[in-house]
């Protein structure tokens, strides 16, 4: 079995990602991460030269190649189920199952404001209230895809092993 996680951009998709392979001793990929491999430059150089089109369509190539995996977890870019026919990818795919972390707009504006550099689509929001405002909308747009998901968790106030144990008990 393969377990993807997805969610908006903070909602903690590489950090829930890497604790719950390591307890399930399953093998671990962030779909980022294996893009900047691939590709030799970083999410914000990809975006820089080439361009967000470039990023989605490479995204899609490299989202076939991992959901080929087995016993590994993946963790989504926070665009990736909302491109290129990617969600349809992931319900029809054999022995998959999606995991939406859903974050509050509050708790996702706190922790995106300090983090925004490495994440182009958000980078330029240096106001707060402009941050927030973008994260609203966006997470709106991007509600229909990651309701799709298998399974809901809310990560709020949680720590990663609370997380993480309520994902195991969802799934098995
Ligand atoms: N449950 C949580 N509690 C506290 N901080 C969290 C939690 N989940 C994520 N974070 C923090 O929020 C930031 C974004 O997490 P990250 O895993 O990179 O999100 P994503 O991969 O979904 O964009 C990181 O600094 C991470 O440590
Ligand atoms: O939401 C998005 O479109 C993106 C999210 C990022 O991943 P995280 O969700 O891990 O930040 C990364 O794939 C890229 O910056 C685009
Ligand atoms: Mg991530």
């Amino acid at each position: 079995m393969n377990i993807v996680l997805i969610g908006y951009m903070g909602s903690g998709k590489s950090l829930i990602g890497s604790a719950l392979a390591s307890i399930l001793e399953f093998d671990y990929i962030d779909l980022d991460d294996y893009i900047e491999n691939q590709e030799k430059k970083t999410i914000s150089e990809i975006f820089d030269d080439k361009g967000e089109i470039y990023f989605r369509k490479q995204e899609h190539t490299y989202l076939k190649d991992v959901l080929q995996k087995n016993d590994t977890v993946i963790s989504l870019g926070g665009g990736t189920p909302c491109f290129a026919g990617n969600m349809d990818l992931i319900i029809e795919a054999e022995k998959v199952k999606s995991i939406y972390l859903q974050t509050s707009l509050e708790e996702l504006t706190h922790r995106l404001l300090s983090e925004r550099s490495k994440r182009p689509l958000i980078a330029h929001l240096t106001n707060e209230d402009d941050l927030k405002d973008f994260i609203r909308k966006h997470l709106f747009e991007r509600s229909f895809y990651y309701n799709q998901s298998d399974i809901k968790v809310q990560t709020d106030q949680k720590t990663v092993e609370t997380i993480v144990t309520e994902i195991r008990s969802k799934l098995f």
